[in-house]
């Protein structure tokens, strides 16, 4: 059986965690939901720092706690990553990236120290201490010790929440990369929304102890019931690739993955070789809808799109339009004043005009 399976239940107090799913071995899970629904107490079950009696946990078909088995913290093939970097003070960065490398076994290592090193661009200040590097080296550096313990599963509790916004800037690139160049699976526990849309390849929604939904990222998103499509900050994330560059503009086409149609998006220039993946990310409120294609319009992504669902927005007067656009979904905010005046309803054929597009990876 492929997968992380789990089986958790606890209380304390008045929170009650429920958990009985099983969360993808591969990519970047986000574990998504309001302060207080369980994200860290579920993330220290699984590392195996809450000994639950009747707890079930599995990577893909190994058990790590059954009914006769409990692998302690140490014993579990994990990295841990928190959102303050507990690093050794009194160690420079060498030994403290030495200290997880060298405490694995050699036949079970399964990166080398320069390689992580490299990964996570730590060279520069490889010598120093813990004290003289800012949050985000450090971040990186905590990221790099966790990796060096050639772990099976890496979790990471809110890593860029106590990070300033440029330290945060500056760690979302090596995510990135990691996510890019290692098959290791990562439960990533946020409460931002950006970070998500542009790390995450699938999302646990978790309420009150329980995990509400879960699944690929951008069915999550456009959900019609799951608050996450209803929010203002609404959103949905498309998969593409750089289909060419045209340098007269100083812009980029991208191709939708898995698009049924040819549907290309115009985005700024981004120095990418052409088939490079990227990941764009198209906010609810900046597509708007009509019923023809404009002609004499300065909007540069126009879509032909067929409505898939309306459904109610949060904020009054205003609906969520979920758009199939050649294979992939969007949605679209409009206030129930144009809905009813263009008749928007399941099966109509629009153009989706789209705003703005980030590129996100
Ligand atoms: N040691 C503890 N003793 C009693 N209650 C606890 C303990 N640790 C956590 N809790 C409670 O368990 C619930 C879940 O906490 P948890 O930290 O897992 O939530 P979270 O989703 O990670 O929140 P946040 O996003 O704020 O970190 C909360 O109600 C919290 O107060």
């Amino acid at each position: 059986m492929s997968g992380i399976e789990m089986q958790f239940e606890l209380r304390r107090d008045s929170f009650h965690l429920q958990v009985d799913t099983t969360l993808p071995h591969t990519g970047i899970t986000a574990l998504f939901g309001a302060s207080g629904s369980g994200k860290t107490t579920l993330l220290r079950c699984i590392a195996g720092l809450e000994n639950i009696p009747g707890g079930k946990l599995s990577m893909d078909g190994v058990p790590w706690q059954s009914d006769s088995v409990f692998l302690a913290p140490h014993q579990r093939p994990i990295g841990y990553v928190f959102q303050e970097a507990s690093l050794f003070p009194h160690l420079s960065i060498k030994k403290n990236l030495e200290y997880g490398w060298k405490r694995t076994p050699t036949q079970n290592r399964t990166v080398q120290l320069d390689e992580i090193v490299s990964l996570l661009g730590v060279e520069g200040f490889i010598h120093r201490y813990p004290h003289q590097l800012s949050g985000g080296q450090r971040q990186r550096v905590a990221i790099a010790r966790a990796l060096l313990t050639s772990p099976k599963l890496l979790l990471m509790d809110e890593p860029l929440s106590g990070l300033d916004l440029q330290s945060k800037q500056e760690i979302l690139p090596y995510l990135e990369r990691l996510h890019e160049q290692t098959n290791l699976p990562i439960l990533y526990v946020s409460h931002s929304p950006d970070e998500v849309v542009r790390l995450a390849d699938s999302l646990a929604l978790m309420e009150s102890g329980r995990i509400l939904a879960q699944g690929e990222i951008n069915t999550m998103l456009t959900r019609p019931d799951l608050y996450l499509s209803k929010l203002d900050e609404a959103s949905a994330v498309l998969n593409c690739h750089v289909s060419s560059h045209d340098e007269r503009y100083h812009i980029s086409y991208l191709s939708m993955d898995q698009a049924t149609q040819n549907q290309t998006l115009l985005v700024p220039y981004r120095d990418l070789d052409c088939g490079h993946s990227v990941r764009v990310r198209i906010l609810a409120r900046d597509v708007s809808l009509s019923l023809h294609k404009q002609e004499n319009t300065s909007i540069s992504n126009i879509l032909p799109a067929t409505v898939t669902d309306v459904f109610p927005s949060i904020s009054p007067f205003q609906v969520m339009v979920k758009l199939d656009i050649g294979g992939q979904t969007i949605l679209s905010k409009i206030t129930s004043r144009s809905q009813e005046l263009l008749g928007i309803e399941k099966d109509k054929f629009v153009y989706a005009q789209v705003k703005s597009v980030a590129l996100m990876r």
